[in-house]
């Protein structure tokens, strides 16, 4: 199969089905659901992180990259899940956190106990003159991005979590470590890797201070170097295997770097994941704040990625969800009267497009965020630094809980709902880590004897198997100015398809191009015919039509 076919879902590992009554999802709970899984016909599972780690960030602070952590299993469990994907024509794609280790990891240890050797591997500056941190650089979860460095008077520098330290990139041993890492999992089956914010990998040897109102991000993100350091784990690890699959996480990328690390005669990436479209609802980029979605934006955000990527033959990971982001559902479909509608139409706009998809467990069942009422509610680190920044900055309790709710990385990563269970959704025969809350609506049982998503789910992915216009045609926008309607066509030399998606809950009409007068309906989550050039969308209607380039007329 080619690659431009494959679709890739994502499992968060602690949510997704526990075997052992402890609360907490596991390798085991993952062979039991492979019949699910196999269902949807797949092509890779991205894993997030279940190595050894004191789990302050869920596993995004590693302490041992080469064991499994004793939480969610062994590696002789790794070994079977491995091989059960395989039977099922399933690969694994491993989560690989390079920017940073947990500081309980052997190598910030040896640091901490004075080791100079270690000591490289980590950014360790002294203090300004009067004692404050080195530079003005903020955490992304919140506060300095500093902190001492045991007693010496030092600091090291942690983009994210305080347990979070950055490694240095310019240290030779630290990138010949990471390089044996994925070697490691390679011979053990896995044939894809994620990286985790790879694009802040490569700060300056001298660290300064950001200039007044301006971010520190723009000293550390997508510096040239990066590029240098893809290329040189490429060619010592994963690119020695063409077929294996690697997406890196970009934080606040740009679009020329995008391209960049992704196309093929660069050796870098295979593809990667941009966050832009999912900033439109934060208010003068600020995550935590609530506002309705800027359509326009979206529309333009999507519609330049697509474009720009396609004309310089770069590759984008696509996607609408996962284990950071509140359910795309909620933030851009309407849960309350069109959950369906809206969940398919949000995931015909991502699989019908260039690139590959990746599908967030839960999401082809219209899973939506949780109905919380208190802050003790949530676990994740960042939920709750940020409720206290709330806080601090004058919001009241309401407020600032308010805006957790509507924003906080636990909207994705409340358990699977596979039944109705009250407590725990079918779970886990325990008490669940993290409270579902919308079972009784929305489970894999219901959805499976009654619901329309999930069989959605399965056309989406199988017209990208079918059909080459899907899986490599080119992009080109539509209705670029409609103020309801994203829309986009396919093209090959041999076919072509137009996409409509309405993104509101009213109806609205588009007058088609007349060359797709008569052409086929290729899929519509409304079962809708089209006669005549003006196609009248339901709320939240999807609809992609086909033509046969050679006839003239419809086909497929
Ligand atoms: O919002 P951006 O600056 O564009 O960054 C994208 C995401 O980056 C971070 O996510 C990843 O790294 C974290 C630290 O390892 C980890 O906690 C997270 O689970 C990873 O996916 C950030 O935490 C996300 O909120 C951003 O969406």
């Amino acid at each position: 199969m080619r690659f431009s076919q494959k679709v890739i879902y994502q499992i968060y590992p602690k949510s997704f089905y526990d075997s052992n009554g402890d609360g907490i999802g596991d390798l085991r709970g993952i062979i039991a659901k492979v019949p699910y899984l196999s269902r949807l016909n797949i092509d890779m599972i991205w894993f997030n992180p279940f190595f050894v780690s004191p789990q302050r960030d869920n596993g995004y602070d590693i302490e041992d990259y080469y064991q499994i952590d004793p939480l969610f299993g062994t590696m002789a469990d790794f070994d079977e899940l491995v091989q059960d994907l395989k039977a099922v024509g399933i690969d694994v794609m491993l989560d690989m956190v390079f920017n940073h280790t947990s500081t309980q990891h052997e190598w910030f240890q040896k640091a901490l106990a004075g080791d100079p050797e270690f000591q490289q591997y980590y950014y360790i500056r002294p203090a300004k003159a009067d004692g404050t941190p080195p530079t003005n650089w903020q955490s992304k979860f919140g506060g300095s991005a500093w902190a001492p460095f045991g007693e010496t008077g030092q600091y090291y520098l942690h983009l994210y979590d305080q347990s979070q330290a950055d490694l240095d990139w310019h240290c030779p041993a630290v990138r010949q470590a990471c390089a044996n890492i994925i070697n490691y999992w390679q011979s053990k089956g896995v044939r894809g890797f994620r990286f985790d914010v790879i694009n802040v990998i490569g700060k300056d040897v001298e660290l300064l201070d950001a200039p007044p109102a301006m971010s520190s991000k723009v000293l550390y993100t997508d510096r040239p170097i990066v590029h240098d350091y893809l290329q040189e784990l490429n060619a010592a690890s994963f690119g020695r295997h063409p077929h294996d699959i690697t997406v890196g996480e970009l934080s606040s990328a740009t679009l020329a770097n995008s391209i960049a690390y992704t196309q093929p005669d660069r050796h870098e990436l295979s593809m990667v994941f941009n966050f832009h479209h999912l900033k439109v609802d934060y208010d003068h980029g600020n995550k935590w704040t609530d506002r309705q979605f800027d359509f326009m934006a979206l529309k333009k955000i999507i519609n330049d990625w697509a474009q720009g990527m396609a004309a310089a033959g770069g590759w984008q990971a696509l996607f609408w969800n996962n284990h950071d982001q509140p359910r795309a559902v909620n933030r851009f479909g309407d849960v309350v009267h069109y959950r369906e509608k809206s969940a398919e139409m949000l995931a015909t706009v991502m699989h019908l497009l260039r690139g590959t998809p990746f599908i967030y467990m839960g999401e082809e069942i219209g899973m939506t965020d949780p109905q919380y009422h208190q802050i003790e509610d949530y676990v994740d680190i960042e939920s709750h630094n940020a409720y206290r920044q709330l806080r601090a900055q004058g919001h009241g309790d309401r407020a600032a809980f308010h805006l957790v709710h509507v924003k906080s990385r636990d909207n994705a990563r409340t358990p699977m709902q596979w039944d109705e269970s009250p407590k725990t959704a079918g779970f886990t025969t325990g008490t669940p880590w993290l409270k579902p809350t919308n079972q009784a609506t929305i489970n894999v049982t219901d959805e499976l004897a009654h619901g329309e998503i999930f069989s959605y789910y399965q056309r989406l992915i199988q017209l990208r198997k079918q059909l080459t216009v899907i899986s490599d045609g080119d992009y080109q926008p539509l209705f670029l100015d409609h103020p309801q309607v994203l829309a986009y066509l396919r093209t090959t030399s041999q076919q072509q398809v137009a996409v409509l998606n309405n993104f509101f809950g009213r109806k609205t009409t588009v007058e088609l191009p007349p060359e797709f007068v008569g052409a086929t309906v290729l899929i519509s989550n409304y079962g809708t015919t089209v006669a005549g050039n003006a196609v009248i969308l339901q709320p939240y209607e999807s609809i992609a039509l086909l033509r046969d380039l050679n006839k003239g007329g419809d086909s497929r």
